[in-house]
């Protein structure tokens, strides 16, 4: 099975990366092609070992699957300037956010078979929370194949296409509010005096163990807060703090605009394709 990426930026990486790691798939198998980031092609090289190609239209033509892993504002570019090289029986997966099966039909100009998948880069560590969305032509094998592939590099979920905004908004952009309170609490735990690695190893322990403890124990997020909230004790007063900021309410319209913002991306690709009446 040869798998193309068009596109060699963080995404790319981290699926290439968790594929390799997990043996789903031989390096020599991976071909990684990008717009004209040259040193970038030779670093994913030497790191895994797969074959780069400044050859787009090969990498695409020899592939029997193709991954689109650029941003979805160069999209209409690339998607243009591989269509004629895609081949009928080619499956096409999609990170792109936003961005329908049909636009990318549209603009490959065939009815080419497409998954369209919103992983994170959690990928890296084999611990992506993938959904994934099936195009109405893909086959059985195509399914089951996709679904391996995520289940390799993290959990995988099917959802229906017009969930994949607010998947995209949770758990695609997800890892950058972990990352958001995990600087602030190294930022506060300075603060407190103690220090850098102490503060970082105890931050990451916590956060992993958190979503352990979800994970194993089964119960509600907000059952396990209670456990750890003593009456008149220090979780109750920090917390008090995070209400009257109101954190849960911030935390909501933090994931509503990343969805909204999900829609418009795939929305300005459509008028860009009507505008353009491709
Ligand atoms: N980053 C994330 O956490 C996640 C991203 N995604 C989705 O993954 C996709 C990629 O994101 P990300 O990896 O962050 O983006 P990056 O900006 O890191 O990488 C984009 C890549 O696309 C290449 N590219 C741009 N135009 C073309 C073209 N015309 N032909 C071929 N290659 C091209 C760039 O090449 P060059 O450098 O040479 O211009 C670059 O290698 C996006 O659609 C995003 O929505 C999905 C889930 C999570
Ligand atoms: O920020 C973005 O648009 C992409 C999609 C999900 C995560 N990163």
């Amino acid at each position: 099975m040869k798998i193309a990426f068009l596109g060699a930026g963080s995404m790319a990486e981290a699926i290439i990366s968790g594929l390799i790691k997990r043996g789903i798939a031989n390096p020599s198998d991976i071909s990684v092609t990008n717009r004209q980031d040259v040193e970038r092609l030779n670093l994913i090289a030497r790191i895994y070992g797969v074959t780069t190609e400044t050859n787009k239209e090969k990498a695409v033509s020899e592939a029997n699957v193709v991954f689109l892993a650029i941003k979805p504002k160069d999209a209409k570019e690339a998607l243009q300037s591989i269509a004629s090289y895609v081949n009928n029986d080619t499956l096409i997966i999609s990170v792109l956010a936003g961005v329908s099966i049909e636009s990318i039909q549209q603009l490959l100009q065939k009815e080419v078979r497409v998954i369209r998948a919103m992983p994170n880069t959690s990928a890296t560590v084999g611990l992506s929370a993938t959904a994934i969305s099936v195009g109405e032509n893909v086959t059985e094998d195509e399914y089951e194949f996709a679904r391996t592939l995520f289940s390799a590099i993290g959990s995988c979920s099917i959802v229906k296409e017009d969930q994949l905004h607010a998947v995209t908004g949770l758990s695609g952009s997800g890892p950058a509010y972990v990352y958001y309170v995990a600087e602030a609490l190294e930022k506060a735990a300075l603060e407190q005096g103690l220090e850098h690695e102490v503060a970082r190893k105890l931050i990451q322990q916590t956060l992993l163990g958190a979503a352990e403890m979800l994970g194993r124990t089964k119960k509600e997020p907000a059952q396990l807060r209670r456990e750890v909230t003593s009456p008149g004790g220090t979780t109750e007063a920090g917390i008090s703090i995070l209400q009257q900021s109101e954190t849960a309410e911030a935390i909501q319209a933090c994931v509503k605009r990343a969805t909204e913002r999900s829609r418009e991306l795939g929305d300005m690709l459509i008028r860009e394709l009507e505008d353009t009446k491709i």
